[in-house]
């Protein structure tokens, strides 16, 4: 078996910023914090949430790094950052993700202020270090730097005005890559700053409430090292890809306006996509090669992050169980070049086509599933590519390529050219132990896609004869039953005899368990449909089908079939994956079967009254047209009821989003002074809306969605 490694998972916890209130809802803890003044323990710490609907109790997030308030940049960078950079250097591409909220330090951790350099300087001095080190071959490192706004790929080492849209696009081996990116040869570190600086310049930045200076967009920034062994003449290509992803934002704390919903939901959809892609993989839907190496979860800390918190964490928990299995870039460098083995990368179908971010970090490998939905581009002719190639534009940028015919623009001419005594030097400073090894690991990768491969399609036509059979049943069974109605008395009878109670027996078996097959294949056809389905309906009917899902999973949870609830509720995220409160669910439920505990829904809600709905109305928090499509909450609880009540719980602003005219009401005040400030009437109101139900507009609302989508469903 070739080597699997699991993504790793870095968490961080960003300290509390001037005005943050104080609170422990969200917390790193290490094993024995007596144990020595490191920030990060490796082993043992995990994060602590509270839980929104019992605070008594918390949710546990182990993971081998937990950097707490008072970690450095330094600390993050030793234990998690530079052991990859060996791995580059293997010709290796490796990609580091910061994953978080907005303002939770995804861009304080990758870049860094002067004084507190991120991992991106680090990277880039540590890559140049050991480049000084490689005295044996010829190396050159290059860089690449784009953002992905709204979907759209532009390149940030150009002047906005000379960046138009970059096209992404497949090349005909099924290699996705951005067109026309630049990569710039960096001769050193202050060669990387002016570049870099320059480039972050253009980078869209906006203001939120949370951020002053928010990222609007997805920028990845690429290393790339390509090391050339004058002796065996081969060209090992590295890359470290280093990813500061857009916040996911809760419009509610955000306060974005209209247009800045617009470029919100971009970014929201964008990153539920990653989700998604992250989620199959787990499953094993899309190909097991893998697309990042860290992944570092941002964290911001207080009552008011807690349910994104959970979100980011239930993402990374995900993340956790995709593996890798690294692919060594290397190829020869001859004049007629062939392709080395541990780069043939074996090419599945076409797919679905996704949104740029997804396109940019996939890696050709998916092959089904919702990894791409952007429309289909023109796949570029192999001669294109070959010009392309030749004129240092063809972008690759995560590519576990296959390294044919790419020459490096960086590499002196006459070096490309030259060829040396391939007998003589095992290569690259390895042992032919390591060859060995990274070739056998190279084989049975190889091998290992094929027969994955073979199987698929073995069960392709296995599933297609069962199909025909199963036809093939139902035009007999029409036929008997056709027969039988013309002649009763012509079915087959058993043979008399002793035997005849068992065949009888046997018989009435095998039907049953020929309905009970049947039963199930379509039980099976229906689930491998749900997301596909999910992907054509509307958002209206998916919210509608989300809902009944819920409904039903919080039938059963009541009945105490939580696996069964569960299950539902899974289902009833793909087809609302970006709902917030459906996710929490998910999580309580799951922690409650794995730990045997009792899960207790929260109650249903009393019919409301008319009169009620008046007052509620008169508050002019809701229309009644949301209050009635809270009747259907999940969780029993009137979406306005349950609107205030998590907006409450959360310390968030009840604002509606939709409509940015609606005045705005803080109950992080409200909470913050307690009851002692609040008039009776309003206190009488506070309790009313303090039930403990987690199940709340949010649950099936998801900002994107227009008005007209939040009617009653049911
Ligand atoms: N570890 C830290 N130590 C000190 N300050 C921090 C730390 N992490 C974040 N901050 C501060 O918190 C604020 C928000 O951080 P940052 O801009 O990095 O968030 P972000 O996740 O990149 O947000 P967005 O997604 O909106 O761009 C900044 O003022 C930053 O300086």
């Amino acid at each position: 078996m070739a080597a699997i490694h699991k993504v790793k998972i870095a968490a961080r916890l960003r300290p509390r910023l001037e005005g943050e209130l104080e609170d422990d809802s969200i917390q790193i803890v290490h094993p024995s914090s007596a144990s020595g003044g490191s920030s990060s323990f490796s082993g043992g710490s995990f994060i602590s949430v509270t839980n929104p609907r019992d605070p008594s109790q918390v949710f546990k997030f182990p993971f081998t790094s937990c950097y707490d308030q008072d970690s450095t940049q330094e600390e993050i960078f030793k234990n998690d950052v530079e052991p990859l950079i060996d791995v580059v250097y293997n010709g290796v591409t490796v990609t580091i993700f910061a994953y978080g909220v907005t303002s939770s330090g995804k861009t304080h951790t990758m870049q860094g202020t002067k004084s507190q350099p991120g991992v991106i300087p680090r990277v880039v001095r540590a890559m140049f270090e050991k480049k000084d080190a490689l005295h044996q071959f010829q190396t050159s490192l290059e860089i690449s730097y784009m953002e992905i706004y709204k979907d759209d790929v532009y390149d940030l080492l150009v002047t906005r005005e000379n960046a138009p849209k970059l096209p992404v696009r497949e090349n005909d081996s099924g290699m996705v890559f951005v067109a026309n990116l630049s990569k710039v040869p960096i001769s050193g570190v202050q060669d990387f700053d002016t570049l870099y600086n320059a480039a972050t310049k253009h980078r869209s930045v906006g203001a939120t409430n949370l951020n002053r200076a928010s990222s609007r967009s997805h920028a990845v920034l690429t290393i790339e090292a390509t090391m050339l062994d004058p002796v065996t003449n081969t060209i090992l290509t590295g890359k470290i890809n280093l990813v500061d992803l857009a916040g996911s934002e809760n419009n509610k704390l955000t306060g974005n306006d209209p247009s800045r919903m617009a470029e919100s939901s971009a970014i929201n959809k964008s990153l539920s996509v990653l989700g998604q892609v992250v989620h199959a993989l787990n499953r094993g839907d899309v190909g097991r090669r893998l697309i990042l190496g860290l992944l570092i979860c941002n964290l911001a800390p207080g009552m008011k992050f807690r349910q994104d918190t959970l979100n980011t964490l239930n993402f990374a928990v995900r993340t956790k169980n995709v593996e890798n299995r690294p692919v060594v870039n290397e190829r020869d460098n001859r004049p007629a070049p062939r392709p080395h083995f541990a780069a043939v990368s074996i090419q599945p179908p076409a797919a679905k086509p996704a949104p740029a971010i997804i396109q940019a970090i996939s890696t050709a490998e998916s092959s089904s599933g919702p990894s791409r939905a952007r429309p289909s581009m023109v796949p570029i002719s192999r001669s294109q590519r070959m010009s392309s190639i030749g004129s240092g534009n063809l972008y690759q940028p995560f590519g576990l390529l296959s390294g044919a015919g790419r020459r490096p623009s960086a590499i002196p001419e006459k070096i490309q050219e030259s060829e040396g005594d391939r007998s003589g030097s095992l290569g690259f400073g390895m042992t032919e132990k390591e060859i060995d090894e990274r070739i056998s690991k190279a084989v049975e990768a190889a091998v290992e896609a094929e027969v994955t491969r073979r199987l698929a399609e073995r069960e392709r036509q296995r599933a297609e004869e069962e199909e025909r059979r199963r036809a093939a049943a139902e035009s007999a069974k029409g036929q008997v039953a056709r027969s039988r109605s013309r002649s009763p008395t012509k079915e087959p009878s058993l043979p008399s005899g002793v035997l005849t109670p068992l065949l009888r027996r046997h018989k009435d078996l095998d039907n049953e368990l020929k309905n009970r097959l049947q039963e199930l294949e379509k039980k099976y056809e229906r689930g491998a449909k749900e997301t596909q389905l999910a992907d054509v309906l509307s958002p209206v009917s998916r919210k509608k089908t989300g809902r009944a899902y819920v409904a039903l999973a919080r039938a059963h949870s009541e009945k105490g079939d939580l696996q069964v609830a569960l299950d539902l509720y899974r289902k009833a995220e793909t087809y609302v994956p970006d709902n917030i409160k459906l996710k929490e669910r998910i999580i309580e439920i799951e922690w409650s079967v794995k730990n045997n505990k009792e899960y207790v829904p929260s109650p249903k809600p009393p019919k409301k009254h008319k009169s009620k709905k008046r007052s509620k109305s008169a508050l002019g928090q809701e229309n009644p047209e949301t209050d009635d499509a809270m009747m259907v909450d999940s969780c029993g609880l009137s979406r306005g009821q349950s609107h205030l009540d998590s907006a409450a719980e959360f310390g968030t602003e009840v604002t509606n989003t939709e409509s940015p005219n609606k005045s705005k009401r803080s109950f992080t005040d409200t909470e913050d002074r307690g009851d002692v400030l609040q008039t009776p009437q309003k206190r009488q109101k506070r309790t009313a809306f303090s039930s403990p139900a987690i199940d709340s507009d949010d649950e099936m609302a998801h900002p994107a969605l227009s008005k007209k989508d939040k009617r009653p469903v049911v």
